[in-house]
């Protein structure tokens, strides 16, 4: 594991520190897969009243399953990027920020989202290191960390290890799931990869507001030599937040029509040593017509050169399946699929799911080896999608089980397959 980047050495010239830094607000949300950032993000919308939060959200998996899963809020505007913004200074998050800043009504604060595979260096460097740094004011860095299935290892990953030597603040999360000695274990733990972490043991993300926005922790913290006082300037902003009402399962509507396509979407980051700059993209289109859906494949090689960070996780071969279908699947059959069949290296879905036997709406997670299936009610049609992240994953036989899963329409149909 190679030690983290000096922050001073990446940035070209160091901010001047007498006037106080305008600009939007802009909080960072990290976290390995599944460690519980959509979930803190729907705390922060539903708890922080007041302010007009525009969100990014970054996701891994290619059909927008968290647009669904974010909290609809009648003040806050959610963008989604699928790009990815894990390897560089990215255009896209750059243009998606100019875009908030563009619009006539007036943002507060800007949270950001990234995949649970990101580095969040060069999230933070696309604030502070383009034209934005004057617009923006990069506020905290916010990490999460599944207490349950957080590795020793870190997945021998780069990237889970900058998220937590950058995290401004650690969310020890989920911690209703281990022993207490554990939560002590992990935050030994913490200790070893950083200095004085500020680490907040929750459950459900559920932390304090104004323990996480409008700190200033990032510029003062880390990045920037300068022993500069915290301007007075963060302080004044005054949040009346901290309302923890439940959350109510207030969905947002999808209204993108996605068709009937099943997107499937492979990052491969592959850094050879030579750091040879290399850009490998390959899009198959299958049509399917016996199942009456597209089967889009995206593989996208990137294979980069950046000293610093060298070992993405996408490195170990992470990628993402996804899968769509516009008829129920069976719940015996998706029973058996999750008991038998699903790899252990598949270590996070999402999905909603479509059953024949239910008029719900169901919320599948799965983080490491636990899933959770909870319901609501339909806002839209009935439909299936699903992605599954995992550690070189068989994707030609993971879809067929899961086309398996669906139910037969009936016995006319001419082409029987599966049972
Ligand atoms: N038991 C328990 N479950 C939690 C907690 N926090 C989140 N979860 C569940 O963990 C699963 C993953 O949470 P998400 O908020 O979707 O995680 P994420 O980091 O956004 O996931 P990705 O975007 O896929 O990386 C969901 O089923 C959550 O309900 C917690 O404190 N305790």
């Amino acid at each position: 594991m190679q030690s983290a980047i000096k922050p001073e050495t990446t940035l070209t010239e160091p901010l001047t520190m007498d006037a106080p830094k305008q600009g939007l607000p802009v909080t960072i949300i990290t976290g390995f897969l599944g460690s519980g950032k959509t979930t803190l993000l729907n705390h922060i919308l539903t708890n922080q009243t007041g302010l007009k939060i525009a969100v990014l959200v970054n996701e891994f998996g290619e059909i927008g399953i968290d647009n669904e899963l974010i909290v609809a809020t009648e003040d806050n505007m959610v963008e989604l990027s699928n790009g990815c913004i894990c390897c560089t200074i990215n255009e896209d998050l750059l243009n998606s920020v100019y875009g908030i800043l563009e619009r006539s009504e007036k943002i507060d604060y800007l949270v950001v989202e990234t995949t649970g595979l990101a580095d969040p260096l060069p999230v933070a460097l696309t604030f502070l290191g383009t034209e934005l740094r004057d617009l923006t004011r990069l506020d905290s860095i916010v990490t999460v960390v599944d207490a349950e299935n957080f590795s020793v290892d870190l997945f021998n990953s780069e990237a889970a290890y900058n998220q937590i030597a950058y995290g401004d603040i650690i969310l020890l999360n989920k911690s209703d799931l281990v022993e207490p000695s554990r939560l002590d274990a992990l935050e030994t733990r913490l200790h070893e990869i950083k200095k004085d972490p500020r680490i907040l043991r929750t459950t459900q993300a559920k932390v304090p507001l104004p323990l996480i926005l409008s700190v200033g922790l990032f510029e003062s913290d880390k990045y920037f030599d300068a022993a500069e006082e915290k301007e007075a300037h963060d302080r004044s902003h005054s949040h009346d937040h901290d309302h923890d009402h439940d959350h109510d399962h207030d969905h947002a509507e999808c209204d993108h029509d996605h068709g009937h396509c099943v997107h499937d979407h492979d990052h491969d980051h592959d850094h050879a040593h030579d750091r040879a700059h290399d850009h490998d993209h390959e899009d198959h289109t299958e049509c399917d017509h016996d199942h009456g859906h597209c089967v889009h494949d995206h593989d996208h090689d990137h294979d980069h050169h950046h000293h610093h960070h060298s070992d993405h996780l996408a490195m170990d071969g992470f990628t993402s399946l996804s899968f769509q279908c516009d008829r129920p699947l069976s719940v015996r059959k998706f029973q058996y699929f999750l008991d038998n069949q699903l790899p252990e290296s598949v270590f996070r879905a999402k999905g909603i799911l479509w059953f024949d036997e239910s008029d719900r709406r169901h919320i599948f997670h799965l983080s490491g080896k636990r899933f959770t299936m909870d319901d609501d009610q339909w806002p839209y049609a009935p439909k299936n999608q699903l992605v599954l992240i995992g550690q070189n994953l068989d994707h030609d036989t993971l879809r067929s089980q899961l086309e398996n899963c669906i139910c037969l329409p009936s016995k006319t149909r001419a082409k029987g397959f599966g049972k």
